[in-house]
C-alpha cells in the first residue's frame, strides 16, 4: 500500500504541493490524472524518497520513505520517466545490476534475473547489448529492472510515453497480471483514456491539490457528467495540459 499525507513543497517561492494527501491500495491500479505541472512527479518522488517535503509523509507499507529510505525502496519497483538503459550492457547484464543493487548475489541473483526475463517473455533480447533496442524493448528491459526484487508496489510515472500502440498494449497487459497477483499499482498520467481504460480508482490532481477522487464512474456521478472527459474537465476548471 503507498500513502501520502498532507505534502506541501516548495521550490523557491512556488508552491508545487499544497497539502497533498491519498492513498493507493494493494490489488489495485491507481492513476494520478493531472495537467502538466499539477505535481504528480513531484508526489511521486517525494514517495519515493528522491524528494524532501516541506511538510507531510510518504509511506511505503507503513515504512516512511524519509526515514527509511532504503527499507521503503525493497517494497517498491520504480518505472521512471525518462529511462535511460546502459548502451554497452546487455539486457540481462543491465537487469543483474538492479538485482545487485537490491542486494542479491550469486545463485540467488541469477535466479531473480532468469525469473523476470521470463515472466516479462525478453529471452529473444536477454543476451543483446542495450544500443538499439527499440522504444518497446526499452520499455521491457525497465519494467523487469523495477520488477526483479518482487516488489509489491509498482510507481509508474507516464509509464506510455514515446511507447507505441503495440508496446502501450503489451504494458497495459503486464500491469493488469500484476494487479491480479495483488501488487499495489500507482501511475501517473495526463492521458485520460488511459487512465480511464487501466484505473480502479482515479486521483484527480491539480494545481498541487486534490480536485477529485474516486472510480471513473463515481466521478461521472459526482459532477454530474455522463463522459469522464467533461468530468474531468469540471474538477480540474479547464481542459487544458490533459490529453483524450
Ligand atoms: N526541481 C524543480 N525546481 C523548480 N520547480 C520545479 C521543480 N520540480 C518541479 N517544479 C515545478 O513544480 C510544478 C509541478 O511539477 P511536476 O513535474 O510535479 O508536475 P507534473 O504534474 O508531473 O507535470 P507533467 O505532466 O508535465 O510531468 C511545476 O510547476 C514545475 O515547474
Amino acid at each position: 500500500m503507498l500513502e501520502v499525507k498532507n505534502l506541501v513543497k516548495s521550490f523557491g517561492e512556488f508552491q508545487a504541493l499544497k497539502d497533498l494527501s491519498f492513498s493507493a491500495e494493494d490489488g489495485q491500479i491507481t492513476g494520478l490524472l493531472g495537467p502538466n505541472g499539477a505535481g504528480k512527479t513531484t508526489a511521486l518522488r517525494v514517495l519515493y524518497g528522491l524528494l524532501k517535503a516541506d511538510q507531510g509523509v510518504g509511506i511505503i507499507n507503513g515504512i516512511d520513505s524519509a526515514k527509511e529510505p532504503m527499507k521503503a525502496r525493497s517494497h517498491i519497483g520504480i518505472f521512471p520517466d525518462k529511462f535511460g538503459l546502459y548502451e554497452r550492457l546487455t539486457a540481462r547484464e543491465q537487469i543483474s545490476y538492479f538485482a545487485g543493487l537490491h542486494g542479491f548475489k550469486g545463485a540467488d541473483r541469477d535466479a531473480a534475473v532468469n525469473k523476470v526475463i521470463t515472466r516479462l517473455n525478453i529471452e529473444d533480447i536477454a543476451d543483446r547489448r542495450c544500443e538499439g533496442f527499440s522504444q518497446g524493448q526499452r520499455m521491457k528491459v525497465v519494467l523487469a529492472q523495477s520488477l526483479v526484487h518482487e516488489p509489491k508496489n509498482l510507481i509508474l510515472d507516464e509509464p506510455t510515453r514515446g511507447l507505441d500502440v503495440m508496446s502501450t498494449r503489451i504494458l497495459r497487459d503486464i500491469l493488469a497480471q500484476l494487479k491480479e497477483q495483488g501488487t499495489c499499482i500507482l501511475f501517473s498520467s495526463h492521458v485520460m483514456q488511459e487512465v480511464a481504460a487501466l484505473c480502479d480508482k482515479v486521483i484527480v490532481i491539480s494545481d498541487g491539490k486534490i480536485a477529485g477522487e474516486g472510480t471513473p464512474e463515481e466521478l461521472c456521478e459526482r459532477t454530474g457528467e455522463s463522459s469522464l472527459e467533461e468530468a474531468f474537465v469540471k474538477l480540474i476548471g479547464t481542459d487544458e495540459g490533459i490529453a483524450a
